[in-house]
């Protein structure tokens, strides 16, 4: 486990949905936060019956339980990052918030809504609690376009789309706003994801697998950044490092044979740690490294 120069190991929590099928939700997180050596710690919010063709039942957790579980590790262990997933229902999400308000280490804010097949993780009407109640709490912010779009009501077809909804996210309470590129496959052959912060965006891209087996990229993505965080990466760099786990974990598993829907990823691979990545930038990932190349906008 990576220790932090004070010497104490490097610890993140998810507070997040089960996913049976194991490929998104808490275990896509324990999984990627131990592939980063830091010690991961879950509180469940939801019970998911899911595997990689759907979503076939959604069981939410009593919000005394999911309130009992935070309490629990925040009185013995400690926390250098944290990472919130599928939250389930407005309930949740009140409690999840005033549990968090105060604390003083990064929290990551992927505001799950809706499954790689189509179901709900969140119905439509808690959208306002998660823009209320998790935008402000959010060091980063990490929806796909679909969830941009729902949060900030602009219509995202483009890269710049995408790139004016970061900035919107940023004025609702986001500190890093990240808009990724999964969903935007009209974009090229580029998966490129835009991050806003303090007036200026940055770009970190990579090329597009032709692959289906992508089912929790968009946890596996956000706990990777919380992950990087927890061992004390600086923002961008963390983003960075999420996105060449990410892009290798897609790549590495598109042969898979795990599940006949949208498989999951290989979580077994690496992250690159880059160099300092200035603000205002485009960094390419080619699966061994990044380079820096004009940016798209
Ligand atoms: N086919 C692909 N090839 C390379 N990178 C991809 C691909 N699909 C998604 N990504 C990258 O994976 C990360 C997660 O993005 P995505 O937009 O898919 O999240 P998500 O929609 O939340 O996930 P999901 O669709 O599983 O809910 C981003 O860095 C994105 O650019
Ligand atoms: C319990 C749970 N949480 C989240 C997601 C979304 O997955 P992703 O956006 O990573 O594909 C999911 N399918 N199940």
């Amino acid at each position: 486990m990576f220790r932090r120069p004070d010497g104490h190991v490097a610890r993140m929590l998810t507070i997040a949905g089960s996913d049976s099928g194991g490929g998104a939700g808490i275990q896509a997180d324990l999984k990627t936060a131990h592939q980063f050596g830091v010690y991961g710690m879950s509180v469940l919010t939801a019970v998911t019956a899911q595997n990689t063709v759907g979503v076939q039942a959604v069981y939410p957790l009593p919000v005394d339980i999911v309130r009992a579980q935070l309490e629990s590790v925040r009185d013995d262990l400690s926390f250098d990052a944290i990472k919130t997933g599928m939250l389930g229902d407005r309930a949740a999400i009140h409690a999840v918030a005033d549990a968090l308000a105060g604390v003083d280490c990064p929290i990551v804010v992927d505001p799950v809504m809706i499954a790689k097949g189509g179901e709900a993780l969140l119905h439509p009407d808690d959208v306002a609690a998660v823009i209320e109640r998790m935008l402000p709490l959010a060091f980063v912010a990490t929806p796909n376009a679909p969830e941009a779009e729902r949060l900030t009501g602009i219509s995202i077809r483009s890269l710049a789309d995408a790139a004016r909804a970061a900035e919107a996210l940023a004025g609702l309470g986001a500190r890093y706003a990240v808009v990724k590129g999964g969903h935007l496959e009209g974009a090229g052959h580029l998966a490129i994801d835009v991050v806003f912060h303090d007036g200026t965006w940055t770009f970190f891209a990579a090329p597009r697998v032709p692959s289906h087996k992508t089912h929790g990229t968009g946890c596996t993505f956000s706990s990777a950044v919380a992950a990087s965080l927890a061992r004390g990466a600086r923002p961008l760099e963390a983003i960075a490092a999420a996105k060449s786990y990410i892009s290798r974990a897609i790549a590495a598993a598109a042969d898979w044979d795990v599940g006949r829907g949208h498989g999951p990823t290989d979580h077994s691979q690496s992250p690159v740690w880059p160099e300092r990545m200035e603000a205002g930038r485009m960094y390419l990932f080619d699966g061994h490294q990044f380079a820096e190349t004009a940016p798209p906008l």
